[in-house]
């Protein structure tokens, strides 16, 4: 049975207004990403034809710029190639025509080929000339294509890698590098869009030169027949976009479906809680009106396809209708009406290429605009790496500062007043989001006080070359990275040499130190064990094991301060142990230990101790003098040691867990 239309319309009307309310429902509307490559997506749409066309010079210009930055000869072997096959186009239409007039003279047909041959011979010679260049232009747009690409992601990773951390955070700066990310890609395709639009355009004035030389009307004719399939081309693409963009935004609502309906995190609440069934039933009404949606603008597009077609059909025949009159008129010879429509279907060929060419290449700078955005901020907020030299500090003072996480209200330190001396463990202790890390990494010089100054050795690190600062220090941050990479790779990044390569002797003795040892040697590859167990080959780690590989790291490093933030928080008990006795045997070269963690049996060994308290310091002094004044830190440490059955009193502080006894211990423990 045969529906009526008005039927079959309401029945996609009806699917789509369905998966709607069902996107609505647990979305609240369509997906919108507002980052990456779906950020400008369709962008072209918006802008007229003459729009993109007066922007064509601008997006030109800033191919070739980049072009030029990454391979010059490259560069200028595309350009020559593509003007030559302008040249040799516009000569092969002039030789054809010399072809048709010969041809088509008075006289015996041996006579009027052997006439016509010099001309042949050339028409020959101009096409395999015109192939020559077309196949010098394809290696070239090869070969400058990656490097662009490469050029552009190289220049990006250098300045972000330099970028402040701060900035690193906002989220302006976040979305800007997302977008950014793929004007990498969008570089190279600018080459590929632009070599197309200056092809196009080449072949156009060379057919455009050859028609007004062979009669003045042929050129306004030309125009006539190729705008309508330029104007189709422009509206298809447009509507071929809008379909696109529109079934990709229902698109993304389903794949969140998909995702949540097979991912581990949602298994629990899918099975037990009927989320399945749940987003199933929705995920059905949404693709239902997906699938109405492509419909009906496929069929929009079949329709427009139809009109443009038409048009230009009835162009064709106008303009094959004005060359029969000026045939038969005597306006014009039969040798140049026949080179006439061979230009003309040169020229409508072109157009088309020109449209789409310059569609892509407007939206394609406009990601590459974003990459340029994105390096000039970067380097707005590049970490300085002029001014003062840090060397291994004897003093590090942090003077009233104060600070604020980008995007929040609330300050993390507020004026803030710690020192560190050469040869000392200092301990910040505190509760959770007390401000202990920040202080750290503040110290570290990975953010700029907001307020106050930090000095090393006298020096404000604001005023200073802040890598001759990171020189000097060792991390063992509480989210360490896991590298993907062997476990060799995993230690020597403490400290990598590009040109000296991996010292195997401190790669071993940092092993040895931080227990790295045992895992190692179960490793099936030992130090060139992958450690990601997604690859052949790979393994995983225990929290604990990753832990020593952090550690190793660390002292792989070998830096005058070491910070280490909760550096035994997946180790058992004795390795706890073993672990801060190695941290604190190193004050003994004069090593500067920040230790941070909650741990307060292992912190009682510090030689000074900062009690963060909402950003502030509340309270400071050795594990005695705290345990003495009876606030918070005493407070901390008879909680933790209650729970191991020990009640200490406030004032003797020995802790429950053995330590072992080191230098620093003897200065400070309460029992010594
Ligand atoms: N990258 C960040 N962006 C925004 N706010 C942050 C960031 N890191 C920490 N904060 C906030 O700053 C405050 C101090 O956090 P910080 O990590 O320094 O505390 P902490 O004492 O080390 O806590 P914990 O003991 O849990 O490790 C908290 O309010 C926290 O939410």
């Amino acid at each position: 049975m045969i529906r009526p239309r008005r039927a079959r319309r309401n029945r996609a009307a009806e699917a789509m207004a369905v998966g709607d309310a069902s996107g609505r429902e647990l979305f609240g509307g369509k997906l919108k990403p507002t980052w990456g490559r779906h950020l400008h997506r369709g962008a072209h749409t918006e802008l007229s034809f003459l729009g993109t066309l007066r922007r064509l010079p601008r997006l030109i210009a800033r191919s070739v710029r980049l072009g030029w930055a990454a391979d010059r000869i490259a560069l200028l072997v595309v350009a020559f190639a593509q003007i030559g096959q302008g040249v040799t186009s516009a000569l092969g239409l002039v030789g054809t025509n010399r072809i048709l007039i010969e041809l088509f003279n008075a006289g015996p047909t041996p006579d009027r080929v052997r006439s016509a041959a010099p001309a042949l011979v050339f028409v020959a010679t101009m096409g395999v000339t015109g192939a020559l260049l077309r196949a010098a232009s394809t290696a070239a747009t090869g070969r400058l294509e990656p490097k662009v690409e490469r050029f552009a992601e190289v220049e990006l990773l250098r300045r972000v890698m330099r970028v402040e951390m701060a900035t690193l955070e906002d989220a302006d700066f976040k979305r800007l590098l997302q977008t950014a990310k793929w004007g990498t890609n969008a570089s190279r395709l600018m080459i590929t869009y632009s070599v197309q639009v200056v092809n196009a355009l080449v072949s156009l004035a060379a057919v455009g030169t050859v028609l007004a030389v062979l009669h003045p009307l042929l050129l306004p004719m030309m125009l006539l027949i190729i705008l309508p399939p330029g104007w189709g081309t422009v509206r298809s693409a447009r509507r071929r976009y809008e379909s696109v963009l529109a079934w990709t935004d229902h698109g993304r609502q389903q794949g969140e479906i998909v995702w949540a309906l097979t991912a581990q995190d949602t298994a629990q609440e899918v099975r037990v809680h009927g989320a399945g069934p749940y987003l199933l039933h929705h995920y059905e009404r949404m693709a239902a009106a997906a699938e109405a949606e492509k419909e009906r603008l496929a069929k929009a597009e079949a329709g427009t396809d139809l009109v443009a077609s038409a048009l230009s059909g009835v162009a064709s025949g106008l303009t094959y209708l004005t060359l029969a009159w000026l045939l038969l008129s005597g306006r014009a010879d039969l040798a140049t009406s026949g080179t006439a429509v061979l230009a003309i279907r040169t020229g409508t060929t072109s157009l088309a290429g020109l449209v789409t060419g310059i569609q892509h290449l407007y939206e394609q700078a406009l990601f590459a605009n974003d990459l340029q955005e994105a390096c000039a901020q970067a380097d707005l907020h590049a970490i300085p790496t002029s001014g003062s030299t840090i060397t291994a500090p004897h003093r590090v003072r942090v003077k009233d500062v104060s600070f604020t996480y980008p995007g929040r209200d609330h300050k993390a330190l507020d004026g803030v007043d710690v020192t560190l001396t050469r040869g000392t463990i200092v301990a910040f202790a505190g509760e959770n989001g007390s401000g202990k890390t920040t202080l750290a990494k503040l110290i570290a010089g990975l953010y700029r006080p907001e307020s106050g100054s930090i000095e090393w050795d006298g020096v404000d690190v604001t005023d200073a070359d802040r890598t001759s600062l990171f020189d000097q220090v060792a991390l063992v941050p509480q989210d360490f990275v896991r590298w993907d990479l062997t476990a060799r790779a995993n230690i020597v990044l403490g400290r990598p040499d590009i040109d000296t390569g991996p010292d195997e002797d401190a790669l071993r003795a940092a092993c040895a130190y931080a227990g790295a040892g045992p895992v190692v040697a179960d490793l099936p590859r030992g130090l060139d064990t992958l450690l990601d167990r997604n690859y052949e080959g790979g393994v995983e780690l225990s929290g604990g094991q990753w832990q020593a590989i952090a550690l190793a790291r660390e002292r792989y490093r070998r830096a005058p301060v070491v910070i280490a933030d909760e550096p035994t928080s997946a180790l058992d008990a004795r390795k706890e142990i073993e672990t801060f006795a190695r941290i604190r045997e190193l004050v003994a070269d004069g090593t500067i230990v920040v230790l941070i963690t909650h741990r307060l049996a292992s912190v009682q060994h510090a030689d000074h101790i900062y009690v963060l308290d909402k950003g502030r310091i509340a309270e400071h002094g050795t594990h005695h003098e705290l345990m003495a004044a009876g606030a918070i830190y005493a407070d901390m440490f008879t909680l933790q040691s209650d729970q191991y059955g020990a009640h200490p009193t406030k004032a003797s502080g020995s802790g429950t867990i053995p330590t072992t006894r080191t230098p620093a211990d003897e200065r400070t423990s309460p029992n010594a």
